[in-house]
């Protein structure tokens, strides 16, 4: 791993990083800060919490401190949240330049931005290895995803003083139904999805970064970038249908360099997902021993629970197909871009 000084940063941004505790310099960063420092078109390409926002935020402050005049840099990323944790970074990062960044979310046009001749840097490996990442999965049979998963989290609570969890679930629908059914078990879970007012789901990040719910039930809205560092766990609720979403979801947990564990819960009528995404990891995913006498003993009080917990939000205005056409609708007419719809 290379100093940040031989790759041509300066004093200052070295110092800021060490505050960090980033002292020496990812393969990608090693690989694209030269890059951008010459001035040139980049695309770096390696896998989940390897340090690519760093790559490009060194260079762009270090860029804008030798020249600090106007509307320096946009970056586009594909949710809300990762919007403002990037911000987050070029702010501790660029704190010495008193840097004033902007964050745009919602609402807005976008326009393509051409680039040519690209340097392009792709890592040898996209996906954890499996020393830092434990990839397992648990064969379940049909209807009973929910009460392997209440019997996974206590099993973590019992065996874990410290743990923090995140589960992707497919819908928001179920994302909601599963938040509910948790508390009824009395865990402490919140949930982030794309039917949530902008506001709450802040505030649902924040209660979870800072410990104070140690559960986090997700759609996909998180699975892109966000960084963590004390997920421990990474839970898919339901099998991802791309492979690309599997690496992205369980990227949530082994930031770093750091260790940890994801659990895939499979149906029969999901195996041929699981060798879609182990053909492209290249790792066999391993089971994960549970006792399933244990999962049975549970099994009518989390049917029931989950059935109330849906009588429940049925008697809401909670209704994602008339909120998914709506937003159908406004793509259409040209009032947003998809992209401002995560
Ligand atoms: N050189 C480094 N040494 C140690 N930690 C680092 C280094 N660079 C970045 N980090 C830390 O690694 C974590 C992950 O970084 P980051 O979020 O940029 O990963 P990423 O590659 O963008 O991941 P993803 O693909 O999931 O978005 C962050 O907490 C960041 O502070």
């Amino acid at each position: 791993m290379a100093v940040f000084t031989s790759l041509g940063l300066s004093e200052w941004l070295v110092r800021q990083c060490s505050q960090m505790g980033i002292n020496k310099a990812t393969p990608v960063q090693e690989n694209c800060i030269p890059a951008i420092l010459e001035g040139r078109d980049c695309m770096g390409c390696a896998k989940t919490g390897s340090g690519k926002t760093a790559a490009f935020v060194l260079p762009v402050l270090q860029k804008l401190s030798e020249d600090p005049y106007g509307i320096f840099c946009l970056v586009l990323t594909p949710t809300r949240e990762l919007a403002y944790q990037i911000a987050e970074q070029f702010r501790v990062l660029g704190k010495p330049l008193g840097l004033r960044d902007c964050i745009i979310v919602g609402g807005m046009e976008l326009q393509t931005i051409a680039m040519n001749k690209p340097f392009f840097w792709e890592s040898k490996s996209e996906v954890r290895t499996v020393d830092e990442l434990d990839q397992r999965y648990i064969l379940t049979p049909e209807k009973v995803k929910d009460s392997y998963l209440v019997h996974l989290i206590q099993k973590f609570e019992d065996e874990n003083s410290d743990w923090s969890i995140i589960i992707f679930t497919n819908t928001c629908k179920n994302c909601q139904i599963l938040t509910m059914m948790l508390r009824e078990f009395k865990f402490p879970a919140i949930s982030l999805h794309s039917m949530m007012k902008q506001k709450q789901r802040f505030a649902n990040l924040a209660k979870f970064k800072s410990n104070v719910f140690k559960i986090l039930i997700a759609t996909d809205v998180a699975s892109r970038g966000l960084d963590i560092p004390t997920v421990q766990v990474v839970i898919n609720h339901n099998t991802p249908g791309l492979p690309k979403i599997y690496i992205h979801r369980v990227g949530r947990t082994a930031r770093a360099g750091r260790n940890g564990v994801s659990i895939t819960l499979v149906t029969q009528y999901d195996i041929h997902l699981i060798n879609g995404i182990e053909e492209q990891i290249q790792t066999k995913l391993k089971e994960f021993p549970l006792e399933e006498k244990d999962v049975l003993k549970i099994l009518t009080q989390v049917n029931v629970t989950r059935r109330q917990c849906e009588i429940k939000l049925e008697s809401t205005d909670f209704d994602e197909k008339k909120q998914i056409n709506k937003r159908k609708q406004m793509i259409l007419e040209g009032k947003v871009s998809s992209l401002l719809m995560l």
